[in-house]
């Protein structure tokens, strides 16, 4: 059977993954070179120089294209390279539409890198795809949606804005990184990319910092990997094993996290020094009816404000933890706490992260896979 029409799990283990055509190797070896010989200058085994092209990175990018039901893939060395190089497709003048929740480090790239070349950025409440429209004109050419968005787990609806994408010729790029391949294809939802921060869900055990994009135009393929050669941000050989070998659980992952996640929302949800909780599988968050419809489960990202507004009550209890790790970053099988003020949303400034929800008071949680009853002790214990 073509391993492109197998299952996610079968596709996780073997899609972009032949035994070794060399020595038959059943796990695709880490080609740790940075060239490659030529029998005639131009004569070669269709690798010249590891910056453009690797073996085994090229195989995670046919596995990651097979997960996101795309023909093509690429790897970059960060989230935030992949996210440059789709910036790299504008021109001075061009304006950008995006969402007014997003990753503070992307909105950084967009306001204190790309803005200084020219490019508008339009951050929008995106809770209705037709909130949108009236700020297109002609020199929109990008919208930029996360779905669930960091740190507020706002859900949009990537068919409604792929549709009125399509209907004004302009790309639509979709920030995957919070629900992984496993829960949401943005692809078969009109996206014309998908981008994820591979160093999350992806990766799975927070030793890989990597990006990837996912696509499926022959001419948009073309121009991205250009820029992917010519601008270098390109992951090496061990890393792309690495990740590789994290895809291999990424299904038994993402069900570990699904069920933690929602039992942990469960518990959060009326304890007593708990304001607000975001966790798109409640019937009361915004957009549920989209989330269900859109994603194949509820994943393990949980925010929450604490009653208490104080700082240092914040501080208390986001210190307070023992098996929750107090870290930056999500995706990995362990539990983690992050305060998106501090510490991943800095860049965004005040004013405009309190209008979203993002306060002093809010913490955000990567629940892992853990057992649930010392997750659970240990949420009973750092907000006792
Ligand atoms: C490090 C964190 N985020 C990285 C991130 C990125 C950037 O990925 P990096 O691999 O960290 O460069 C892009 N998009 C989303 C939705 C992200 O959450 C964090 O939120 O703790």
């Amino acid at each position: 059977m073509d391993k492109q029409h197998m299952k996610f799990a079968t596709k996780a283990i073997h899609a972009g993954q032949e035994p070794d055509p060399t020595t038959g190797a059943v796990m695709t070896p880490i080609y740790q070179t940075s060239t490659y010989w030529q029998a005639s200058p131009g004569d070669h085994k269709g690798y010249e120089y590891s910056r453009g092209t690797n073996p085994t990175r090229k195989a995670l990018e046919d596995c990651l294209a097979a997960l996101e039901n795309a023909k093509y893939g690429l790897a970059f060395s960060s989230g935030m390279g992949a996210t440059d190089a789709v910036l790299r497709l504008l021109q001075p003048g061009d304006e950008v539409i995006t969402g007014n929740d997003l990753y503070g480090g992307s909105y950084r790239i967009f306001t204190k890198v790309y803005a200084k070349y020219g490019i508008k950025f339009h951050f929008l409440d995106l809770s209705k795809p037709e909130n949108i429209l009236p700020h297109i004109n002609d020199k929109t050419k990008l919208i930029w949606i996360e779905t669930p968005t960091n740190p507020t787990m706002r859900i949009i609806d990537i068919e409604g804005v792929a549709k009125i994408s399509k209907a004004h010729k302009l790309i639509l790029a979709v920030d995957n990184t919070f629900a992984s391949p496993y829960l949401q294809n943005p692809m078969d939802q009109g996206a014309d990319i998908v981008m994820h921060s591979v160093t999350k869900y992806i990766g799975g055990h927070s030793d890989v910092v990597m990006g990837a994009l996912l696509v499926n135009d022959d001419q948009l393929y073309k121009e991205l990997w250009f820029v992917y050669n010519a601008c270098g941000a390109t992951p090496g050989p061990q890393d792309a094993f690495l990740v590789l070998r994290g895809i291999k659980t990424l299904h038994l992952r993402m069900k570990a996290h699904c069920e933690n996640g929602e039992k942990v929302a469960q518990y959060l949800k009326n304890h007593p020094k708990i304001d607000k909780i975001y966790w798109p599988g409640f019937e009361d968050h915004p957009n549920h009816d989209i989330a269900k419809k859109q994603m194949r489960g509820f994943g393990g990202m949980v925010s929450i404000t604490l009653k208490d507004a104080d700082l240092a009550e914040t501080f208390r209890v986001a210190s307070s933890f023992k098996v929750f790790t107090l870290a930056e970053s999500l995706g990995g099988v362990e539990s983690l706490i992050n305060h998106p003020v501090s510490m991943t949303h800095g860049s965004i400034p005040k004013e405009e992260r309190e209008k979203v929800g993002v306060t002093d008071n809010l913490l955000r949680l990567s629940v892992g896979v853990e057992d649930i009853d010392d997750l659970l002790a240990d949420l009973e214990q750092a907000l006792a």
